[in-house]
């Protein structure tokens, strides 16, 4: 048995196909951690979907701000965007099927057998582990529940407030904890998030720096699954936080981390 952690798929069913066939998964025997952004961008949203569903007992899955974008959508709390691909999911037969298991999934996953844990964008450099998994499942239990759900996508889209305060409440707090797991990049001194650049490590905006290069960064004691930042082409340059997107659908590649032996395995898209 192998588990293997698998970079943003975007949409793009045939590089996922021929990844799973280069890896050699087995559904019998192996497992898949996804780090977000199951769809949008790429050509096939529906077909990656249904595909990942189709495997849902042997993958855990985290969601991604282009998943919740999706959600957003369906619950009508966002408009489609030009370069949007989510339109064959929201007319499928089968969307509520889809969308309620997605809906489901959590922003943060524990992978204790590797002493590892997956967010989309990362961990926050100055949460404790107790605090990101506290802060995790208060939005996971919102999103359980239809009523809370609706609000929270009402409410979802901003930059603002820019970082986490002690004194948030109701939909704010839930924003910018969704802020952190699913769209972080670069933060500053005291933790607060730049949600508007997306480029290479080494140019960030003053003041900022990639939240993995934090100086006061805490440590878990886990190691850090993540995707999210195609620029970084798979690289952090930090032990233990292991960079995951490598921009498939940018015309890069995707990849997998074999976590039994750190084996990488790409398939170019
Ligand atoms: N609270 C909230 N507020 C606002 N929006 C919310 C939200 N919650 C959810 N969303 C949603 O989030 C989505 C983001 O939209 P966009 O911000 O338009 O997303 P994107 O350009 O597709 O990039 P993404 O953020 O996925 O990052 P990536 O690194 O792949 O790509 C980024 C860039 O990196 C570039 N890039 C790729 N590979 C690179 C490389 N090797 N080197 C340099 N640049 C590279 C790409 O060209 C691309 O321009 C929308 O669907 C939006 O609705």
């Amino acid at each position: 048995m192998s588990t293997f952690a698998i970079g943003d798929l975007q949409g793009c069913l045939s590089p996922f196909e021929a990844l799973l066939d280069t890896i050699g998964f087995n559904p019998d025997r192996d497992q898949l951690l996804l780090a977000g952004d199951l769809v949008n961008r790429g050509p096939d949203s529906l077909g990656t979907l249904r595909r990942v569903y189709e495997l849902r007992d042997n993958v855990r899955v985290v969601l991604g701000n282009h998943d919740l974008h999706l959600l957003a959508l369906a619950h009508g709390h966002a408009r489609p965007k030009s370069k949007d691909t989510l339109a064959p999911i929201l007319d499928a037969a089968d969307r509520d099927t889809l969308l309620g298991w997605l809906r489901g999934q959590p922003l943060l996953v524990e992978v204790p057998e590797f002493d590892a844990v997956m967010a989309h964008a990362g961990l926050p450099p100055l949460w404790t582990l107790e605090q990101a998994r506290q802060r995790a499942a208060e939005i996971a239990g919102v999103l359980a529940d239809p009523q809370s759900a609706d609000i929270f996508f009402s409410q979802m889209y901003g930059n603002d407030p820019a970082g986490w305060r002690d004194d948030l409440t109701g939909p704010t707090r839930w924003r910018v904890i969704t802020n952190y797991f699913t769209r972080m990049r670069f933060v500053d001194r005291q933790g607060d998030l730049d949600l508007t650049t997306k480029g290479e490590a080494d140019q960030p905006p003053a003041g900022f720096v990639p939240w993995f290069e934090h100086p006061d960064r805490l440590d878990t004691g886990c190691r850090v699954l993540f995707g999210h930042w195609a620029a970084l082409e798979g690289r952090s340059g930090v032990a233990g936080v292991e960079a995951l997107d490598t921009g498939c659908v940018w015309g890069g590649c995707l990849t997998a981390l074999r976590l039994d032996d750190d084996a990488r395995f790409r398939c170019d898209c």
